[in-house]
């Protein structure tokens, strides 16, 4: 041993692993003052059995245990045992960083933390309390004004404690405080009070307000009857169906005002997600709540009428059905599953289920009145809207009593224009029937030649333009003849033209302004009105858009045909163009058409080329005309998306007209569904497809035969000026469309 000891190497070694072990000794001494003992150790105790008990010390595995045992000579171990207590002054070091580090990060929020409390005691004290101070205080203020029922107002006050317990910057704070600024703000107990119905004036508002309808005013009367007998009866959700612009919305609006209550419309058009209707989880960060509660909120009373519009729009995708979360709200029996699904009503998350708790619980809570009147969706009144029925989801619609609305006829649209939109558009633009008269023959022609709708809507875009060109002249007129305290007469270029031409001659006189009312109609006087004439249509409306004669210039050659469809726009006129060419005998179709369509053609196809001889399709010279020919049928306007069977008769119709050359009669639409064997098969829409025919100047429409009852609906003016003919099979078809009948040699009645 002591000649390893005179070793160099030993010595180095010696030195090296002391200097290591007071590095690790000092560093444990700045933990733990029993350190010290273990420094005299280092000054007395051989080199090699210090390292050993150093060693001991250490927690090592097994196999370093093992192979320090394995070391027998002096220097390997001295060597190994340096490496060791080196490794534990390294980890200590790391650890202490790591320490250090958090500890710097507590003590910065601690102190944080510290200091805002005493500032906000400092404040307290000088009674100078800080803005976030102030408006929390102004938001509790808010939700004890708000009258929330007694569950949701613990809801609130405990998610107020945490909101105070929070800092601004905290995450969460803000949603916190959105999400109590929503409850403060919803119309818990505000309503409109319900005034006593009177069913002759709300008769009358509903006639004063819309023309013709009368089988829809008479349900909207029996149903405020009801609601008269039985205010508290579960009434069925009203829902109006028809195409844009017959007045769907403006009915809704005239139940809300017989009934004295507030309006609100919710357009649920493209509406995909889920959450729209029923709110998000506030668990989701940008949470909302869903587009009922926000409309209760915007209208600030929680017994309003809302309108659910374009309830057939709302899809469904991965986000979610929202026809499943409106069946929910609309029906009551529903409403208490779906509120059965959350029974912890401590961790309610979602507003809109929160309403629906509130109103179980209301029923619950001893049923007295004051908990029902918090059971905001009892008392709101729905009514929805849409303009096909056929995409409402069947479970939603059965919960709906459907009211239809057919398009108008020319006439009845004539007589709204008369009653109702021009005397709305007048005074929407200052004006009165002292400026501008529109003669009833001009507003036929606004409709006739510049509108092609079921509704008004157009109609009455194109008679504000009228009122806005006739504003712009009296506002000239204003502009170049300062108001003074003589009367000046007026003209204007527009008027001038019409005074060369010999029209009427239009004098305003300037009248002193008495009162700081702008209202044209108090400020002039006017000689005579201006009169709309079929030049100012032209100069305003441009050159007329529509003419009868369209189908006339279309079914010029053989293999068009004029269809009838329904779309959400009311009916249609659809016109089929057929057409062949060199090829192997396939069949092209174009016109973006649906599966239902494409499979009609088909169909179509292979009755027309089943029956090729019957239809003298095949003669001397060309033994089979359908032969080596590829048929090419297009649907006109190619942009717009068509899909139904309605178009099966049409089909067979064009290729018959194509294949033996000769031209259908242009005055003639035709709808209906045909099967494989030729039977004509009933259709939707009859009442929609005829008025557009008879819109489209159409003289004859071809109708299956069992859709004979549903003419019933169709107005006897319209009627009156149509050749209704039915059929039962398509040679019926066939024998109606072709001037001079059908081109069978025999009818064959397979
Ligand atoms: N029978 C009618 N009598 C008087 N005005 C009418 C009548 N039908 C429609 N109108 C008027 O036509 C305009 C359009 O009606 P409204 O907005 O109610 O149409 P809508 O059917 O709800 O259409 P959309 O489906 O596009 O919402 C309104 O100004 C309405 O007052």
């Amino acid at each position: 041993m002591e000649q390893v000891e005179e070793d160099a190497d030993f010595k180095a070694l010696s030195r090296q692993f002391k200097s290591t072990a007071m590095e690790l000794i000092t560093l444990l001494e700045q933990k733990q003052k029993t350190a010290g003992r273990t420094k005299i150790l280092l000054e007395t105790v051989p080199v090699h059995k210090l390292a050993d008990i150093f060693v001991a010390s250490f927690e090592i595995s097994f196999e370093e245990q093992l192979a320090m045992l394995d070391s027998v000579d002096v220097k390997v171990r001295l060597s190994k045992a340096t490496e060791l207590v080196e490794r534990h002054l390294q980890s200590i070091r790391v650890a202490e960083k790591i320490t250090q580090k958090v500890e710097g990060q507590l003590s910065k929020t601690q102190k944080e933390y510290l200091l805002r409390q005493q500032m906000r005691a400092i404040k307290e004290e000088l009674g100078d309390n800080d803005d976030e101070d102030d408006d929390v205080a102004a938001l509790e203020r808010k939700m004890q004004d708000a009258g929330m029922p007694p569950n949701i107002w613990k809801h609130a006050q405990r998610e107020l404690r945490r909101l105070k317990k929070m800092q601004p910057q905290q995450p969460g704070y803000n949603s916190s405080r959105v999400y109590l600024e929503l409850l403060a703000d919803l119309p818990w107990e505000t309503t409109s009070e319900e005034v006593e119905l009177d069913l002759k004036a709300a008769k009358d508002r509903l006639d004063s307000d819309h023309y013709g309808l009368v089988k829809v005013k008479q349900r909207i009367i029996e149903y405020l009857a009801v609601r008269k007998l039985k205010p508290d009866g579960k009434s069925p959700v009203l829902c109006f169906v028809g195409p844009p612009g017959v007045g769907k919305t403006s009915l809704a609006s005239s139940i809300a005002a017989a009934l004295g209550r507030k309006f609100i419309r919710i357009s649920l058009g493209g509406v995909k997600d889920e959450a729209d209707i029923r709110g998000h989880r506030r668990t989701y960060i940008g949470s909302m709540p869903g587009r009922l509660i926000d409309g209760l909120k915007k209208v600030g009373v929680c017994n309003p009428v809302m309108l659910l519009d374009e309830i057939d729009k709302t899809g469904s995708d991965i986000r979610g059905d929202p026809a499943s979360a409106l069946l929910e709200v609309l029906d009551p029996e529903q409403n208490k599953t779906f509120s059965d699904q959350y029974p912890n009503v401590g961790v309610v998350y979602q507003i809109f289920e929160m309403l629906v708790i509130s109103e179980k619980l209301g029923r619950l809570g001893n049923g007295s009145k004051q908990f029902d009147q918090t059971s905001i969706f009892g008392t709101v009144i729905f009514v929805a809207t849409a303009n096909r029925a056929q995409p409402i989801p069947p479970p939603l619609l059965d919960r709906m009593e459907v009211i239809e609305l057919p398009g108008y006829t020319s006439e009845e649209k004539l007589r709204i224009a008369m009653r109702h939109l021009i005397p709305r558009v007048l005074s929407q633009h200052g004006l009165n029937s002292d400026f501008l008269q529109f003669p009833e023959a001009m507003v036929k022609l606004v409709i006739e030649q510049y509108t092609r709708e079921a509704g008004v809507r157009n109609l009455e875009r194109n008679l504000a333009a009228l009122a806005r060109a006739a504003a712009v002249t009296v506002a000239e007129q204003e502009h170049n003849h300062p108001l003074n305290k003589n009367i000046h007469p007026i003209t204007s270029s527009l008027l001038e033209s019409r005074v060369a031409e010999g029209g009427a001659e239009v004098e305003m006189e300037v009248l002193p302004m008495g009162s700081n009312n702008h209202d044209l109609s108090n400020v002039f006087r006017i000689m005579s009105p201006l009169i709309v004439d079929e030049e100012m249509l032209e100069k305003v409306l441009g050159p007329s858009k529509y003419d009868n004669k369209e189908a006339e210039e279309r079914v010029v050659t053989p293999g068009v045909t004029v269809g009838l469809v329904w779309t959400a726009f009311g009916g249609e006129v659809q016109f089929v163009e057929a057409t062949a060419t060199t090829g192997k005998g396939d069949l092209h179709l174009t016109g973006q058409l649906g599966d239902v369509i494409k499979e009609s053609a088909q169909i179509a196809l292979t009755w027309v080329r089943a029956r090729a001889t019957e239809l003298n399709l095949v003669t001397k010279q060309e033994s089979n005309l359908l032969e080596g020919r590829d048929v090419h049928i297009h649907f006109p306007a190619g942009a717009v998306p068509k899909d139904g069977p309605s178009a099966g008769v049409t089909l067979v119709t064009s290729l018959v007209s194509l294949f033996s050359r000769r031209r259908v009669r242009a005055d003639t639409a035709m709808t209906g569904e045909m099967t494989l064997r030729g039977l004509v098969l009933p259709v939707g829409g009859i009442k929609d497809k005829v008025l557009a025919a008879h819109r489209y100047g159409l003289k004859r429409v071809i109708l299956p035969e069992r859709n004979m009852k549903d003419l019933v609906e169709v107005p006897s003016a319209v009627l009156g000026s149509l050749e209704i003919l039915f059929a039962k099979r398509m040679e019926d078809v066939l024998e109606h469309a072709f001037e001079g009948g059908c081109p069978l040699k025999h009818h064959s009645r397979l």
